[in-house]
């Protein structure tokens, strides 16, 4: 296996990394909108706070040398489904045309009070086992 860390994502907040490589498959930890560089949540609407989400999924993305289009699964957690929609704005803008399978659920508190948390398994081709 191969552990990556993004300093474009912000320090984890528990025991864990970024990113996990088993062969092929790229196990992204969950990203919350904290800022990468003070750990702060940033924004206070769904909106903005997906922007800086998926903002910190590049970054771990890039630590991995993928890009969105390896990305073959999310999950995704909502404090409150209210904001599914606005959710969706946001994530379908960042996807462009690529549409990876998802899981999408309510969940009762998500930490720092983040309003989502998203997590992503990605797949690149050609990697030798590890
Ligand atoms: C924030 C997060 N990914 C965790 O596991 O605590």
């Amino acid at each position: 296996m191969k552990f990556y860390n993004s300093n474009e994502a912000g320090e984890v907040v528990g025991p864990y990394s970024h990113c996990v490589a088993a062969g092929n498959t790229y196990y992204i930890s969950g990203q919350v909108p904290l800022h990468p560089a003070n750990g702060q949540l940033v924004g206070s609407t769904i909106q903005e706070q997906t922007v800086q989400t998926l903002c910190n999924l590049r970054g771990v993305l890039q630590a991995a040398g993928l890009s969105i289009s390896n990305i073959a699964k999310t999950t995704v957690f909502l404090t409150s489904m209210d904001d599914f929609d606005g959710f969706n704005e946001v994530y379908s803008e960042f996807m462009g045309t690529h549409r990876p399978a998802r899981l999408c659920l309510g969940a009762g508190e998500i930490i720092h009070g983040c309003l989502l948390e998203l997590d992503a398994i990605a797949y690149k081709k050609g990697r030798e086992q590890e």
